[in-house]
């Protein structure tokens, strides 16, 4: 396993009360694979990347019973330790608005040069053959590099990120909302990019998104957040073909789909509850057209419904019947 979570659990502390970001979430990621973390704004998405990249505000508390990046404890690795070995050779985020955050009054090329150069002891010149040979993964003609990011349109600036992060082939690539600000068809061009991108290198993506279609297009497994917690996970095309939590079919809902043009789109009335006061039972519970008394009760378990497909929700036994409902605009407005 080259990344693993258990039982990972974030709390901001604030005059407001503790806030439970991440709430026991269990994370596996395997050599290779792509992994798509999709759930509405507020699940506690970046709060993970900024747990798994030593990134979280001194006001965060980080608490685990197993937190792993190969044969590296994250939890206790101590920050510096984590900035020089990990951070980029290892582990490498495209954070999100990737594309405002280039240097504006330098060429994108030479803060690329600048980045490498930061992380390793080689020439300016062989820095420069490193930003040509990225470009050219991520699709960008190396005569670009002498451009600056106005220069760019916001989907070749991404691509540029993606090119930056790539620097030191790193086992592990973070995107955070990737396509998020980027019109339809320039997110439509930049997914093809990255598949075709994981062709070429051999890292394992983590790839956020609150978008369940970006999902269905890029990665090999899923897992769905929900109010700090993971909801539902499984290989992708079995979570598509067969999805088994009542969030996961509501998500469906509410996202186009390329196999189905046209299909009504159903939003989930409400929204996340308040993680400084999360709810007894199931995070869903308050919002789902399925709940009953007992999900108001006790937080459901995860359990695996079949193989390799883990589910959190006690009804699984009726899931035939919700996933005929769920695809009725009537069951969500009542
Ligand atoms: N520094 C902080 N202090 C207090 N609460 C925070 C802090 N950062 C995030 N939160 C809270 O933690 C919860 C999870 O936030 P997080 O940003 O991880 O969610 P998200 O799913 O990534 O949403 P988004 O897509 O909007 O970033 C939210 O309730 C948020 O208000």
């Amino acid at each position: 396993m080259l990344l693993e979570a258990r039982n990972l659990r974030v709390t901001y502390r604030s005059v407001h009360g503790d806030v439970r970001a991440v709430d026991g979430l269990d994370l596996a990621i395997s050599e290779s694979e792509v992994f798509g973390l999709v759930g509405e704004s507020g699940c506690g998405k970046s709060t993970v990347v900024k747990a798994l990249l030593r990134l979280l505000p001194p006001t965060a508390r980080i608490d685990a019973d197993v937190l792993r990046f190969r044969e590296h404890d994250l939890l206790t690795m101590v920050p510096a330790r984590f900035r020089r070995e990990i951070l980029m050779r290892e582990i490498a985020l495209v954070p999100q608005s990737a594309q405002n955050s280039l240097n504006p009054a330098q060429r994108v090329g030479a803060q690329i040069v600048e980045a490498i150069r930061a992380h390793s002891k080689v020439s300016t010149a062989k820095a420069r053959g490193r930003v040509a040979e990225l470009f050219d993964i991520v699709g960008l003609q190396s005569e670009l590099m002498n451009r600056f990011p106005h220069q760019f349109s916001g989907g070749m600036r991404q691509r540029a990120m993606i090119a930056m992060a790539l620097a030191f082939e790193p086992a592990l690539l973070v995107m955070d909302e990737p396509t998020t600000g980027l019109d339809v068809l320039v997110q439509e061009r930049l997914l093809g990019r990255i598949r075709e991108i994981r062709q070429r290198i051999k890292s394992s993506i983590l790839l956020i998104t609150h978008d369940i279609g970006v999902i269905a297009e890029t990665t090999d497994r899923v897992g769905v957040m929900y109010s700090g917690r993971m909801v539902e996970s499984a290989p992708t095309t079995a979570l598509f073909a067969a999805s088994q939590h009542p969030y996961t079919l509501g998500l469906k809902n509410a996202f186009p789909s390329i196999l189905e043009l046209g299909r009504e789109l159903i939003s989930i009335p409400g929204s996340p509850p308040d993680l400084s006061d999360p709810p007894k039972g199931c995070g869903f519970g308050e919002r789902c057209p399925f709940a009953i008394e007992t999900c108001h009760a006790r937080r459901p378990a995860t359990i695996e419904v079949e193989p390799d497909h883990m589910s959190a929700c006690i009804r699984t036994a009726d899931i035939e019947y919700m996933r005929a409902a769920a695809a009725k605009k009537v069951t969500w407005q009542s």
